[in-house]
């Protein structure tokens, strides 16, 4: 594939509430390359899911939307039922946070990935075949013994792991994992954590990777996005995250972390509360709990500009840039 795998221009979103549409997302920008794992970061309510759930074009009922979504030059927005059919069913994958909602509880492991499998064309003995092979290939012991489970039967680590082996099943370009270990426990997170990255690297699969945590994406990620409330305010590379973090947002996300500070210290917290893109302010998203606030915060929506190894969206650090 040439050119982006994903590019998403000025996505905005409005879902209808009890009182009228309210705005979700408020001009999400963003490009992957092929291959590319890109961490979505940011609190509850910023708009990560919906900006996932809006490439696959999930959204709920009643949806507005406006902007452009390419998936391998392809605009999403323009899909015909078959198009649309393919893109979910082949191009992109997408694992959520909880693998019970996703594995239906009356089928067994076998019946799950055969499934996904005979989409894709393949025979039984062919589809059962693949699928024991990608169980294998992701650590998953007995495999026999598992393609006849069913999904009670299994940790939910084990089962999040079946969801896995179906999104590599279709051999897509693209996974979209919405924070596909917050269900689970810390050792079981980092052994899902350590597959998804493991396998996307192998596959040169494309990963937007979902999640409220910022340390973790960046260990999984080439680079990271930080949302808040529906807009993105920094993308910058994972490995310069603690130097080169610029808006006061992703910094107040950093010192947020345990481990930031030292043991017995107090842990900071982002002061004030999270906001979705409906109650933040319609200037700089930020202004109300930013810590630098400033004038030209309440008045002007920042630009998203080049600045160091990143971008960012933030009047004092574009005036620190242009004024030295
Ligand atoms: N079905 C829905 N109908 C109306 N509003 C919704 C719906 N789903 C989500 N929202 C709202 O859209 C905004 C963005 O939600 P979204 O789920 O994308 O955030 P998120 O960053 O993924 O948060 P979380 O980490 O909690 O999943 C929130 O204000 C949320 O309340």
């Amino acid at each position: 594939m040439s050119g982006d795998l994903l590019r998403i221009e000025d996505l905005r979103v409005d879902l209808p509430g009890p009182s009228g549409h309210r705005s979700v997302l408020r001009g999400v920008s963003l490009r992957m390359a092929p291959g590319e794992a890109l961490g979505l970061v940011g609190e509850s309510g910023s708009g990560k899911s919906m900006t996932a759930r809006s490439v696959l074009r999930l959204l709920p009922r009643g949806a507005r939307t406006t902007g452009a979504i390419h998936v391998g030059g392809v605009e999403v927005g323009g899909l015909d039922s078959g198009g649309l059919r393919r893109l979910r069913s082949r191009d992109v994958a997408m694992v959520f946070q909880d693998p019970r909602a996703t594995v239906n509880p009356v089928r067994t492991v076998g019946d799950f990935l055969g499934e996904v499998l005979r989409e894709q064309g393949l025979s039984r003995a062919a589809a059962d075949a693949k699928a024991g092979r990608i169980l294998a290939e992701i650590g998953v012991d007995r495999v026999e013994r598992r393609l006849r489970q069913h999904p009670y039967e299994l940790s939910g680590g084990l089962l999040q792991r079946v969801v896995i082996a179906a999104a590599l099943a279709t051999e897509p370009a693209l996974i979209l994992a919405d924070e596909p270990t917050t269900a689970l426990d810390v050792t079981t997170q980092e052994e899902v954590v350590a597959i998804l990255d493991e396998q996307r690297r192998l596959r040169s699969v494309g990963l937007l990777f979902i999640s409220h945590d910022l340390e973790l994406a960046a260990a999984v990620c080439d680079r990271i996005a930080v949302m808040y409330a529906g807009t993105i305010v920094e993308v910058l590379p994972a490995d310069r995250l603690h130097e080169d973090a610029r808006h006061p947002y992703t910094q107040a996300l950093l010192r947020a972390r345990p481990g930031s500070v030292p043991p017995g210290a107090r842990l900071e917290t982002v002061p004030g509360r999270p906001q979705s893109a409906f109650d933040a302010p319609p200037t700089c998203v930020f202004a109300d709990r930013c810590p630098a606030v400033a004038d030209v915060c309440r008045v002007a929506v920042p630009e998203f500009r080049a600045v160091g190894t990143g971008e960012v969206a933030c009047h004092l650090v574009s005036a620190e840039v242009v004024h030295g």
